[in-house]
């Protein structure tokens, strides 16, 4: 990463707002993500994450405010040019591809911008980058099982190898260790690391609901509630307890041990 000023924006919101029904959704987020930065989002149930999100991928267009997205105005641009440069690995995704392909031709596919069909005549450099991505993501034993077999935490660590496939300029993560059990998040959050801590890899932004899934690397937090943003930048600065617990709504104290997250409530008096 160099200093700021020889960053650019990979995401500059101002002013962002979403309403639906006459509720803002995402109210008045100004927000930016400069190349390199590894990002959080933070927030509760209901809190908009999801919602920014589709607003940072350019699937939604705001009600208000303007949304630049790697360079480029939402609403001034393309989307269809805008796209292919942007990973999501979102569980989402996982209902629209089909069950019965294997692990490396839904990794595959991807290159080709398509969910489904399977060809022959994928160019071997291509089927070498599906394997050295499901490699990194610990799935090589799986990548003549069908898609539709796997558990959940496979699923999720195929998905994220199928957004790196595009290789995209921003990588966005939704929830990618919602689901999993102790050991597989773990061994999510070490993969997740050593990808965020790879130089070459790109601008990530992870949405979470818990503090252990932040993976060392990741630098900086942006927390929401209501809409809102409540508190956004770098990690060791913005991720405190007293931030948190105005996240979440109740007394939680925060640490930081090594280069891990944990929270807790405290006890009702
Ligand atoms: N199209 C819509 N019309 C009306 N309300 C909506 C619409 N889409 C989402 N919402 C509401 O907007 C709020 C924010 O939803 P969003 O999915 O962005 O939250 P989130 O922070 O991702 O939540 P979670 O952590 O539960 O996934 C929720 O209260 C949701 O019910």
């Amino acid at each position: 990463m160099g200093d700021n000023a020889l960053m650019s924006d990979v995401l500059e919101l101002v002013d962002v707002s979403v309403v639906r029904e006459g509720r803002a959704l995402v109210d008045q987020v100004s927000w930016s993500v400069k190349e390199g930065e590894r990002w959080v989002i933070l927030g509760p149930n209901g809190a908009g994450k999801t919602t920014l999100l589709n607003v940072a991928s350019s699937y939604l267009f705001p009600t208000k405010g303007t949304a630049r997205i790697l360079g480029e105005k939402l609403g001034a641009v393309d989307v269809f040019e805008l796209r292919p440069r942007i990973g999501i690995a979102g569980i989402g995704l996982a209902d629209k591809l089909p069950r019965s392909q294997t692990v490396l031709q839904t990794v595959l596919t991807a290159a080709y911008g398509m969910t489904a069909t399977w060809h022959e005549d994928y160019e071997s450099v291509d089927e070498q980058r599906a394997r050295a991505f499901l490699d990194v993501l610990g799935m090589t034993e799986y990548l003549d099982r069908k898609f539709g077999t796997l558990s959940e935490g496979e699923r999720k660590r195929t998905l994220i190898a199928r957004a790196m496939m595009i290789d995209p300029e921003l990588l966005m993560l939704d929830e990618p260790a919602a689901g999993l059990d102790l050991g597989g998040r773990e061994d999510l959050v070490r993969r997740l690391g050593r990808l965020a801590r790879d130089p070459l890899a790109p601008s990530m932004i992870m949405v979470t609901h818990h503090v252990e899934e932040i993976a060392p690397g990741f630098t900086h937090v942006l927390m929401l509630r209501q809409g809102k943003v409540l508190a956004a930048g770098p990690i060791e600065l913005e991720l405190t307890s007293r931030n948190l617990s105005k996240c979440f709504g109740l007394p939680l104290v925060v640490e930081s041990r090594g280069d891990r997250w944990t929270a807790h409530g405290l006890p009702l008096s």
